[in-house]
């Protein structure tokens, strides 16, 4: 059994069919690019899949678990992480604060150590910030963590949103265009980092990416999405081939 399994998916907005009848599995520890043309429903199935939104029809399972119709914490709860397209961070918090409250969502302090403050407290607080400190590390924001994250520069931004998605301990994590608006210094640094989070924590990560060649480049197999309908999957080879793709995606924008 694949470690998530999406079934039939639909999504209806009013009239318009965002997602339409939409299967895919993600196996444990895989790397998995999702693409298609503006408006094919991308961010719409990332909203299924994160209980965002509830689906019209059809059904999303993780490790056995049915998820739909749970509301978004549970679907977090259950290791789903995730990014958006916009910045979402706590602008005017530090950069670990950011990271602790993500931390949070897993750990809950207890409320009699708290309120004490006994020595339970301090240790999971510690723990904690050993654990914010090496995630951050990885991306290179050691030396940031008093920095309030609005000030930090934008591709920082960017890196610390996927800090505080790994913070919650997620097995997977959708990354929705990850590097937008980067140069493409940054956007090839980011590159490789996802790969090497994808091997270091053993996840599973999901991608959407514009940038085709950052999907190529790391993506083991590529799903396919236009008009709502999943149109491909494949290896990177096969849908750099695939006629339907180069038609509705390669050829309708580059
Ligand atoms: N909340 C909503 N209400 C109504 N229509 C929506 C809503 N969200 C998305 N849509 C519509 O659903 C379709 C799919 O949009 P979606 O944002 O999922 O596409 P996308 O592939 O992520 O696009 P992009 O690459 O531009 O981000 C579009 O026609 C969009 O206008």
């Amino acid at each position: 059994m694949a470690l998530l399994e999406v079934k039939n998916l639909t999504k209806n907005f009013g009239g318009l069919t965002a997602v339409s009848d939409v299967s895919m599995e993600l196996e444990k520890s895989e790397l998995v690019g999702l693409i298609g043309p503006n408006g094919a429903g991308k961010t719409t199935l990332f909203n299924l899949l994160t209980g965002v939104y509830e689906p019209t029809e059809g059904t999303i399972v993780l490790d056995g678990e049915k998820l739909n119709g749970l509301p978004p914490y549970k679907f977090a709860q259950s290791g789903l992480g995730r990014t958006f397209q916009n910045i979402r961070l706590f602008k005017d918090l530090s950069v670990m604060d950011n990271v602790l409250i993500a931390m949070g969502a897993k750990k809950k302090k207890h409320f009699l150590a708290t309120f004490l403050r006994l020595p339970a407290f301090y240790n999971q607080d510690e723990d904690l910030r050993k654990n914010a400190v090496e995630l951050l590390k990885i991306f290179n924001l050691e030396d940031k963590t008093e920095t309030l994250a609005k000030n930090l520069p934008y591709g920082q931004q960017r890196k610390l949103e996927i800090v505080r998605a790994l913070a919650t301990n997620p097995k997977i994590l959708f990354l929705d265009e990850p590097a937008a608006g980067m140069n493409p210094q940054e956007t090839a640094e980011l590159t490789i980092l996802i790969k090497e989070i994808q091997e270091k924590f053993d996840i599973t990560v999901l991608l959407i990416e514009h940038d085709m060649g950052l999907v190529m480049n790391v993506c083991e197999r590529i799903y396919v999405l236009e008009y709502g309908r999943m149109i491909a999957h494949g290896t990177p080879e096969e849908i750099k081939n695939n006629k339907r793709v180069i038609e509705a995606y390669l050829g309708g924008e580059a």
